[in-house]
């Protein structure tokens, strides 16, 4: 990532392939799927077999993970018959990367064959009906920080990729939130399942209760400071994507409130439901490709 592509994006498309040269050369895995781990959900990769890691300083161009909770490796296995490549940790802007280092793996994905990417983080819920510990399949997002210009496609438009002016009216495949939800009431989830809007935010720091309550009367359900770039980048190269936030904290939005939100209780909800969230995505995985299109 040392050579300039625009003065907006600093990843050229150079740097593109010889990271998944790279790639190509030391595994054998030519993974479908990708899984995109959120805070403290690297064991997301558990589920898989064959495993095969490497760790993201090792990886040319490839950016490291600076957060307690993303354990900075990339994990290719298998899952039933289908060959997938976990992230175990992801990158933000509030870390100091660019959004086109953000979202740098995306396109190695797409350029080493993966069709679908399955993102997931840990978000504090603005709609009151929410619980700490629900799942929220992500139906749409509001990109905040791209309102003011932080946006991963800011610059030349490379047509390798996409388009100029992608759509985004459906960025989370349909058909995905149907299979997820359907998993999730087989696996016995439905009593902590929900479908909402997902409202990115740059951080670090946690949102002021004049913040929250903007965010409610924009239509957000749900906040955090991911996931937006890499799915603006994947849908802009023709991925399918499925988004799942798990609630970890309830985001005041009342001047009466007591309770302080941190990283700590985002990690330990995290872990608490990491288990369940494990057995989905595997099932996810084993799925998707027989039940979708
Ligand atoms: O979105 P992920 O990385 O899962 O984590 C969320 O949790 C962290 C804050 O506790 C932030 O990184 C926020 O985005
Ligand atoms: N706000 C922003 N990001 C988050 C939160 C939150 O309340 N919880 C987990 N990630």
């Amino acid at each position: 990532m040392h050579t300039k592509g625009s003065p907006s994006c600093c990843c050229s498309f150079e740097d593109y392939n010889l990271t998944t040269e790279w790639l190509l050369n030391h595994t054998s895995q030519r993974p479908k799927v990708a899984v995109i781990c959120g805070s403290g959900l690297g064991l997301l990769a558990d589920g898989a077999a064959n495993k095969q890691t490497f760790r993201y300083q090792d990886i040319p161009n490839f950016p490291v993970s600076t957060v307690a909770g993303h354990e900075g490796c990339l994990v290719f296995g298998t899952i039933e018959d289908t060959s997938c490549v976990f992230m175990q940790g992801h990158f933000h802007l509030y870390e100091g990367y660019s959004l086109c280092q953000v979202t740098f793996p995306v396109r190695i994905f797409k350029l080493m064959g993966v069709e679908t990417v399955l993102v997931t983080n840990a978000s504090g819920a603005i709609c009151p009906d929410y619980k700490v510990g629900d799942i929220m399949i992500i139906k749409d997002h509001i990109n905040l920080p791209g309102f003011a210009g932080q946006h991963p496609l800011f610059g030349p438009n490379d047509e390798r990729f996409g388009t100029r002016f992608p759509c985004m009216s459906d960025a989370y495949s349909k058909d995905l939130r149907r299979l997820a939800g359907q998993i999730c009431s087989e696996l016995g989830c439905s009593g902590f399942l929900r479908e909402g809007v997902y409202c990115m935010v740059s951080g670090p720091n946690f949102e002021t209760i004049a913040e929250a309550r903007m965010l409610q009367v924009l239509g957000c359900d749900s906040v955090g400071m991911s996931t937006v770039p890499e799915v603006t980048v994947a849908k802009h190269c023709g991925l399918r994507v499925l988004g799942l936030s798990l609630i970890t904290n309830m985001v005041s939005l009342d001047y009466s409130r007591e309770e302080k939100v941190n990283h700590d209780e985002v990690l330990q909800i995290m872990k608490m439901r990491a288990e369940v969230l494990q057995r989905v995505v595997t099932e996810l995985i084993s799925r998707c490709s027989i039940n979708t299109h």
